[in-house]
């Protein structure tokens, strides 16, 4: 039987999905609220759900998930056990403080009456507005589709979609299109 690649018929769309127990990151937030409360700060252990669809190659792969799931676990490690500020909210400011008596290098937190102080590399800045589930989705969703598309160059990918399970049963979703 040839193992030529069919035709594609324009109807049929192909994707991956990856769901492995070790996508995850465990991170300190707290939310801010529309009016201007927000959280005690607290934890989670995120999940991370991907999909990527795109042509499938002359082998009969999207992309070969071996390949994929060590670009997704690297953005997970990467944030895993920090707490995660939003470096985009009006009323929230970090501030380097130089390492000093023996102390090392720390960051001072402001949001409203509240200040915090953690060492620096406990921290990561994100380039959104609030730490929520969605915008991490966001965030991840965004660089992954830079990475893969970086790595793999012959993909052609029609759709990115990343959900980010904050507690069981509750996920924020992103897509990403094209
Ligand atoms: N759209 C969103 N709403 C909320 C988010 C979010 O990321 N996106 N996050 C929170 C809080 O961070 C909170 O920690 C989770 O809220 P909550 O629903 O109370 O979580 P629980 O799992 O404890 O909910 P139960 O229904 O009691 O199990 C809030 N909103």
């Amino acid at each position: 039987m040839s193992t030529a690649a069919r035709p594609t018929d324009p109807r049929e769309t192909w994707s991956i999905e990856i769901d492995k127990e070790y996508l995850k990151f465990s991170c300190a937030h707290f939310l801010i609220f529309a009016d201007g409360t927000a959280e005690r700060l607290h934890g989670h252990n995120y999940r991370v759900y991907a999909e990527v669809d795109a042509a499938l190659d002359d082998h009969g792969l999207v992309i070969d998930f071996i390949e994929v799931k060590p670009v997704i676990r690297e953005l997970c490690d990467w944030l895993d056990e920090h707490w995660l500020l939003p470096g985009q909210h009006p009323d929230l400011s970090v501030r380097d403080l130089p390492a000093r008596d023996g102390l090392s290098e720390h960051v001072e937190v402001r949001f409203k009456d509240r200040l915090y102080t953690a060492p620096k590399d406990n921290v990561i800045v994100l380039p959104i507005n609030n730490t929520s589930a969605e915008n991490f989705a966001g965030y991840i969703g965004r660089e992954l589709a830079t990475r893969l598309r970086q790595r793999f160059p012959a993909v052609q990918i029609r759709l990115i979609e990343i959900k980010v399970e904050e507690t069981p049963g509750q996920r924020g979703v992103f897509r990403m299109r094209g």
